[in-house]
């Protein structure tokens, strides 16, 4: 403020200098206010989805009982009988709201680390696309900002083209947060799920797979870039079965929002991690952050540093021609990898 009032000295000389000054006055005096301000609303933004991320799933599902044990009860009984009615739709391209995706919360969400989407080549609406996105960091901020909202300006940078973020089916199974992540058009990351937004709802999909998944959140801590990327071949042969192009995504700073624990290979926490990790589905990281209050303090709050999200160029026309000519040595032999390969579907090259 304090620049472009002083960018109009020349303008306001002689008896304005007076006004400049008083307006110079009034700004200090709102100025760190109005800015504070912002940044506490920053804050809770962020807290406040990390607490959802975290309890809406179980605090819902405790509610929902408890209900059934006093006056409410009809309140749950009805819910419940919509959640048997509408248990599918998650599987079926689910309920996106574009109002929800809109919400102010996600800019301040945005402003706080802050987030930025890079975009480097368009995208065809007449196309479908898997997106895969890395890293995972603790809690995927990058996907969730960029790919579950339009805080970072998805439609308008990539028009006709509709992102879902894929995330662990087990929460859609819990009551009001299924709904709350269908209206981010969030949907569950298994096959059938993908396999339907691919093939049975029109072009113009973008499914965004965060390919490490839990294992790799593991992984993560300030200044790595470590990636799960060896075994996971899933993603490329659903595009491959579904003709779909694949969308290298990269989200550098994803892995600075918290500071990890990370137990090496075949200690016994990494053992109990991984074991974990299997059975619930989640990553049992053992993380921090910042304090709510001090900044020296640890918290679940994630530090403030930037993450900026890099779509790269759809890989498939690359991809379709090696494939090809991988398709056709595969053809010919009948032993070793090949054979995995030789039980899927043949891949839909253009
Ligand atoms: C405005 C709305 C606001 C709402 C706000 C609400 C509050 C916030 C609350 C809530 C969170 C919001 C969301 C944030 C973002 C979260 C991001 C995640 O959840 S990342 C986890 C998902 N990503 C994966 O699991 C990748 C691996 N999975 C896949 O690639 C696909 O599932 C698929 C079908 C392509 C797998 O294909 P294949 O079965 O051939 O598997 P192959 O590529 O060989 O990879 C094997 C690995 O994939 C896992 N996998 C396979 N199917 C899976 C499935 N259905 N679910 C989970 N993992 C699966 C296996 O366990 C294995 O992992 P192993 O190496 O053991 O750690
Ligand atoms: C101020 C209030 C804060 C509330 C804190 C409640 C503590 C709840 C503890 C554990 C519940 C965690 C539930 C996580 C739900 C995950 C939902 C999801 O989709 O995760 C996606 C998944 C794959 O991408 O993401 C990850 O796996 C990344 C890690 C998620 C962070 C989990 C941190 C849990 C930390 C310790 C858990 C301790 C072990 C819990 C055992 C539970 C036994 C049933």
């Amino acid at each position: 403020m304090k620049t472009i009032l002083a960018a109009y000295p020349g303008v306001l000389k002689g008896t304005g200098s007076s006004i400049l000054s008083a307006l110079q006055d009034l700004s200090v005096a709102f100025w760190p206010c109005r800015y504070k301000m912002e940044k506490h609303l920053q804050v809770i933004s962020v807290l406040q989805w990390v607490i959802s991320f975290l309890a809406m799933g179980a605090a819902c599902t405790v509610l929902l009982i408890y209900m059934f044990c006093t006056d409410c009860w009809l309140i749950s009984a009805i819910y419940t009988a919509w959640l048997i009615v509408d248990w599918n739709t998650p599987k079926r391209g689910g309920r996106r709201s574009s109002w929800v995706r809109n919400w102010t919360v996600w800019t301040y969400f945005r402003d706080y680390f802050p987030i930025r989407l890079i975009k480097t080549h368009n995208l065809l609406p007449s196309r479908n696309y898997i997106f895969g996105y890395h890293p995972h960091g603790i809690f995927c901020f990058g996907a969730f900002c960029n790919f579950g909202t339009e805080a970072t300006g998805f439609t308008k940078k990539f028009p006709g083209i509709k992102p879902s973020l894929a995330t662990l089916a087990g929460n859609f199974r819990m009551p009001v947060l299924r709904d709350y992540l269908m209206s981010g058009g969030i949907c569950p990351v298994n096959k059938n799920s993908i396999d339907y937004l691919l093939s049975c709802n029109g072009t113009g999909n973008a499914v965004v797979i965060v390919v490490g998944g839990a294992s790799e959140s593991l992984q993560c801590a300030p200044g790595l870039n470590t990636v799960t990327l060896k075994n996971r071949k899933g993603f490329v042969r659903l595009a491959l079965q579904r003709g779909s192009d694949l969308v290298p995504v990269y989200s550098f700073g994803e892995n600075d929002a918290y500071k990890q624990v990370i137990f090496e290979e075949g200690t016994y926490w990494r053992t109990i991690q991984k074991r974990l990790q299997k059975i619930i589905g989640f990553a049992p990281c053992l993380f921090h952050g910042c304090g709510l209050f001090f900044g020296n303090s640890w918290g679940i709050v994630p530090y403030g540093n930037p993450i900026t999200t890099l779509e790269s160029q759809s890989q498939c026309q690359k991809l379709r021609i090696q494939l090809r000519r991988w398709w056709t040595c595969t053809t010919q032999c009948t032993s070793g990898p090949c054979r995995t390969f030789l039980t899927g579907t043949r891949p839909a090259l253009a």
